[in-house]
Parts: structure tokens; sequence; C-alpha cells
């Protein structure tokens, strides 16, 4: 080519080659971007091949092995400095894997025992754990107990002091130094250049003995407590990359632990994950009272009748709604703190102490009531209102029985807090999808509770888990499905109707429009009103909103954000005649086991003052008579799925979230869709 240049001393002549020569280099090109796809298509696969490889054998490996050349340490170690006899399920294998320099991320659930996974290796090893802690108040709490323990800890904030930094530093230079743990907040990490170069220097001389990163799904964009600056921890495997990263958490999916993988470039790591089941909680949910007053009744007998004299707590929504519940409460005579966010920390402090002293039978919080509560014997958590997520419900009323005996968590659901929630939450990225997430555990009228909790975090469950230990399987009902499309599209044709006279419709005012009421030139009378209650409705509309055929639609106001209703992306399967929009709903209960028996199994349910090493996530093996009795009741299979016809389907025999209803002129057109169904 070079050649053919030199000789064409005509422009044509030049042109006619150059314009070859480029034709054929596009063509190389081609076939370069070809090849250049195959092979990073090939790099992906063998990548994810070497991963798979060794995951494999990371997986095949018995990590609880007694054989390790440090197991007789660990022993001693657990015995004597921890004072603790055993290991409770995964904490050996995580330590045997933590103690090999294997990446590990562990998910147990809350009080399952992460710490000692960590505390453990870092006494056993030569230098310093670094521990990287979401916040202050749980580092504090965890160096108190290390201290008591007598385990040299410390840690590093933006607000220690000149002097404390100075000393910690030298203490991590120091050959000989006795510091074995050092708590520091993912923020300290990635805005304090000085203290990075410290660590640097730490690795260099060979004293950094592992990196334990608490809460660590907050990596994760997909988790529901996503932290900024946790991203910034992904470049620590590429600073220190022999040095074991153990990432916990007690909430994460597959997708947020494959997630946190990448942004730890810990991909193919050891994943431990302990059974989010917890024998001992009992789930329940309660139709929320649409008035305050029944609301405030319905907390007041359960403190003074259910949980007389045991300890709990009360989830509620907003400060406002914190400060309010526990003023009305007081006023009933129940000894009741509060704890919140704008509560100086001095007052948090006494509130939190005189809980835990039972001076206050419940503490009335706000989440800023969680991380680092560690109190045994909480008996009740009861939610107010709606959690935010699935984790949030399930790290919150997982406070209760950490002492392994039988402890209640009861979640009072209301629509109209669905949309206070959803206007709080709809602008972060999974908002909206993980509230709706939670709306359905509320709204299923027949599935075991734990079975919806386990099937959230992709933790395949057997049926008999639950042992009656949930509202449902504790009076199992006939599981239906209904058909809810013409339902959805009279609710399309009254936002529609709406819509033509400028007006938005909250949930309340389409419920209001669909059941006749409310302002005349929103009704329509081509549309029948529901042979249903209205509690009935709502319970329709939260089903048609979570499965998208209907959508929020926010507005902002000076002072706040209404959430509007409006057709959802799947408006147009709605409206189409072959498509049917199905809901379950539950029957009449199965008649195996009274409600008086059922109540007696409630209340024999563990167990556990003689079984104080049972781990959380333990099967309860040792069934009494009416236990077994209750199981076999709750593994029965329901006969039919039935479709009820929705123009004549009424309240009868409906179950909304522990409201029967039963009428006995029920009539009803039944199809026989499927005889052998179960959730
Ligand atoms: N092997 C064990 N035997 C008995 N008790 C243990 C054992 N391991 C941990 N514990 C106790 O269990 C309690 C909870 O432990 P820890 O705080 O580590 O839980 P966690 O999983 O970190 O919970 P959270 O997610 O709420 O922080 C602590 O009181 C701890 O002392």
């Amino acid at each position: 080519m070079e050649r053919n240049r030199e000789y064409c001393k005509v422009p044509e002549e030049e042109l006619t080659a150059a314009e070859q020569e480029l034709n054929e280099v596009e063509a190389q090109l081609l076939n370069l971007s070809d090849r250049k796809r195959q092979l990073l298509d090939r790099i992906g696969q063998l990548k994810d091949e070497i991963l798979l490889k060794k995951n494999h054998l990371l997986t095949s490996r018995d990590w609880s092995s007694t054989d390790f050349p440090w197991s007789k340490k660990v022993k001693e170690v657990l015995n004597l400095v921890f004072k603790l006899n055993e290991f409770r399920p995964l904490q050996h294998e995580t330590i045997n894997a933590a103690m090999s320099n294997e990446d590990v991320i562990l998910i147990m659930p809350t009080g399952g025992g992460k710490s000692l996974c960590y505390q453990l290796p870092a006494l056993l090893k030569c230098g310093v754990a670094l521990v990287v802690s979401p916040l202050v108040s749980l580092m504090e709490d965890q160096l108190m107990a290390l201290k008591a323990l007598d385990v040299p800890a410390a840690m590093l904030t933006a607000t220690s002091t000149k002097e404390e930094v100075k000393s910690i530093q030298d203490a991590m230079l120091n050959k000989n130094g006795k510091l074995k743990l050092l708590y520091v907040t993912p923020e300290k990490l990635a805005k304090s250049k000085s203290f990075m170069t410290k660590v640097q220097k730490m690795y260099g001389l060979g004293r950094l003995s592992l990196i334990a990163i608490d809460e660590v799904h907050c990596c994760s964009q997909w988790g529901h407590d996503f932290r900024p600056d946790y991203k910034f921890l992904g470049i620590l495997k590429g600073m220190f990359p022999d040095v074991p990263i153990l990432g916990l958490t007690a909430t994460s999916t597959s997708r947020i632990t494959v997630d946190v993988q990448k942004m730890l470039c810990i991909q193919g790591c050891l994943v431990l994950r302990a059974s989010f089941n917890r024998p001992n909680l009992y789930y329940e949910v309660r139709t929320k009272a649409s008035s305050q007053e029944e609301c405030l009744q319905a907390v007041e007998d359960l403190l003074k009748t259910r949980y007389c004299s045991q300890s709990g707590i009360i989830y509620t929504t907003s400060i406002k709604d914190c400060e309010q519940l526990m003023h009305g409460l007081r006023n009933r005579k129940l000894r009741v703190g509060c704890y919140h966010a704008n509560l100086e920390a001095p007052l948090r402090s006494k509130v939190h102490a005189k809980w835990l002293s039972g001076e206050y039978q419940a503490v009335v919080a706000t989440i800023a009531f969680g991380l680092g509560i560690d109190k045994p014997d909480v008996r009740f958590v009861i939610h107010y209102s709606l959690s935010k997520s699935m984790e949030n419900f399930y790290q919150e009323s997982g406070r209760a029985g950490r002492d392994n005996k039988r402890a209640e968590c009861i979640l009072m659901y209301r629509l109209s807090d669905v949309f206070r929630i959803s206007s709080m939450v709809f602008t972060q990225q999974t908002g909206l999808q993980n509230l709706y997430r939670i709306v359905e555990y509320c709204l299923d009228a027949s599935r075991c509770r734990r079975a919806i909790i386990a099937s959230h975090f992709d933790e395949a469950w057997d049926s008999q888990d639950c042992n009656a230990m949930c509202d449902h399987c504790c009076k199992p009902k006939e599981r239906k499905e209904m058909v809810v499309t013409s339902f959805c599209q009279a609710l399309y044709k009254l936002i529609s109707n709406a819509a033509a006279v400028d007006t938005k419709l909250t949930a309340q005012k389409l419920l209001d429009a669909w059941y006749g009421k409310g302002a005349a030139n929103l009704r329509d009378i081509s549309i029948p009103v529901p042979k249903f209650s209205r509690e009935t409705g709502e319970v329709i509309l939260a089903h048609l909103l979570v499965t998208g055929y209907l959508q929020e639609d926010f507005h902002f106001t000076p002072y706040s954000t209404i959430s509007y209703l409006k057709r959802g992306p799947k408006a147009a399967a709605a409206m189409s005649d072959k498509h049917n929009i199905i809901m379950h709903i539950s029957g009449k209960s199965v008649p195996l086991l009274s409600s008086e028996e059922s109540h007696k199994t409630e209340r024999k349910i563990p167990l556990t003052s003689n079984n104080k090493s049972l781990a959380p996530y333990q099967k309860i093996e040792t069934l009494n008579e009416t236990m077994t009795k209750s199981v076999s009741l709750k593994t029965t299979r329901v006969p039919k799925v039935e479709v009820l016809d929705q123009r004549i389907a009424s309240d009868d025999d409906i179950q909304v979230c522990g409201a029967e209803k039963r009428r006995s002129s029920w009539k009803r057109k039944v199809i026989v869709l499927d005889t052998d169904s179960d959730d």
C-alpha cells in the first residue's frame, strides 16, 4: 500500500488507491471488532468458570472441621476470652475461613452472633483487624462489650480528638502494640487520606490482619440502606490483596449479595448464609382500625393483657406518631418511653436504660431505635404501621426473642399507611418496590408468613418449618382465587371520569367514588357499588397497586407530597378481554384444629428455658403432641383453588388480614381450576 502511494502521482489515482485502502482497513476493523467481541465474551466466560471453580472448591471444603492448625486455639479463645461454650451455626465455619485468609460474605439474622466471627480471628491473627461499621453508636456498644472481655479495641470517627487519633495511629504501627480491633466508619476510610496512608503502612508491616465490613449490604444500590461511602470500600481488595475481607449482614437477597461481591471485588468468595427462620418468633398481621382512638385501644389491650409485664418495642413511622402514641399510652397508665432521632443523646440513653431495667414496659420508637439493641428478653415487637421494606421489617421484628424464647411480632396494617410511607420513599431507587413487597406480606390472606419472609430472602422453605408460629398457620384457611379484572376496569373508569373534570384521585377519594360516596361528579352510576365491605375494596385496590395495574402519581404541595392513583404499567393488559387479574383470598377455616386447641398450641411453643444454646435459626425438634398435630394440620393441602365470580362475590368467607366475615346467604359460582394447589 505504502508503495502504491509513493508511485501515484496523479491525485485521482491516489484518491482511488486511498479509498481502496480505507475499505480494506474498515474490513479489517470489522474483523478485529468481531474478534474483540469474541475475546471479551470468552474472557467473561473463562472468568465465570474460574470463579465457579474457585467457589466450588471453597464450598466443598469442610469449614466446620476441627483439624485446622488453629482449631485448638480457637476453642480456647471462645471459652476463655469470650466465655462462651460452643459456636452457633456458621460461626465456626466463618472463623475457619477467615483464618485461612479467604474472603467471606456472612448472611446471618440479627442476633445470630456475627460479631464473634471477626472478633475471634482478630485475636488469633497477628496485628490489627479493621472493622468498618456504619454507626458510631454501634461501635460504642461493641467497644463496651469488648472492654468487658478485656479485648484491646478502639474506634476512630470524625469526632475523635487529635490525641486519640495519634495514640491509635501509633498503636497501629507499633510491632509490640496490643491493639487487636480498630472500628472505623466508612466515611473515615473514604475521606481521610492520612488515615488510609497509615493503614497502608500497617499493611506494609504485615499488621493488617483482616477487614470486617459490618452491614455490608449498604454497598449495594439494591439494598434498603445504600450508603455512598460504602462504594469506596471497593478499592480495599486491590490495595490489600492478601488480607481477607469478611462482609457481614443480616439481610441480603441473592441479587444484593452478587452486587456486594462485585462492589468489593471479591467475586466467587465463600458465601455463608444462615437460615432466616426464627422459629421462636410468632408473626401476625392485624387490620388497623381507622380511628386513632381504636388504634390506641388495640395497643393498650395488647400491653395490658397479652403482654402484661412483658418487655417490648412499638415501632412507628414518624416522630409525630411516636410522641402521640407514647402520650396516648401514658394517659392510659402504661409505662412507656419514646425514642427518636430528635431527642438529645442523653435523653435517648435514659429511655434506653429505663427500658433495659424494666422501668418502661415498652419503648415507642422510630427506626432510630435499632442497630445495637441487644436486650435478650424482648417479648413483643409491634409495628404500629408498616415498615419501609421486608428487610426493615425483618430486622426490626428480629429484635424480639433473642433469648430464643417465644416472642411475638405484630404488624398493624392499614391502607392509608401505605401512602404515607410511599410519599416518603418514592424518590429512592427501589423505595416503592421495597414498600410494595411488605404490603404484599400484609395483604396475603392465607400463606404462611414465614414462607413469605423465606421466599423474600431466597431461602428454600419447608412447609413444616412454621410449627403454627404465624397467624395463618395457626388457623389455616382455604385459599381461593378471585378474579378482579372488572373492578380494576371500574377503577380506571372512575380515574378517567375524574381526569375529565380536571381532578386527580387519592386512594381514599377513588374508594369513595367506587362506593358511591364523596363528590357527586366523581361517582358513576354505571359502576355498581361493590357488595363487599370497603375493607375488602381497599384490599383489592392495594392488590392492583402492588401488582402494577394501578400506579402512584406523586405531586408536591408546599407542605407535603400527595399520592394520587393512575393507571399502572399493566393497564393495557387489564383492559384486554383475554386477561384475568386474579387475587388470592382466603375462605373458611380448615376445621382441623379448634380455636381452643390452636390457642393451646400457641402457648405451648418454645420451649427453650432449658435450651439456651439453641440458635434462632435451628429447627426446634422437640415437638410436643399438640404441636405435631398442628404441623399435620398445616401441611394439609387445600383441596381446590376456586375462582369466585366477581359479579357476585361479596365479603362472605373473605378474610382480609384477620378480619373475618361470613354470611350464610353466600351464593357463588365456582369454577374448579386445580385440584392440588398450594402456595
Ligand atoms: N456462640 C454463642 N453462644 C452464645 N451466645 C452468643 C454466641 N455468639 C454470640 N452470642 C451472643 O449473641 C448476641 C448477639 O450477638 P451479635 O451482636 O454478634 O449479633 P449480630 O448477629 O451481630 O446481631 P445484629 O445483626 O443485631 O448486630 C450477643 O449477646 C452475643 O454475646
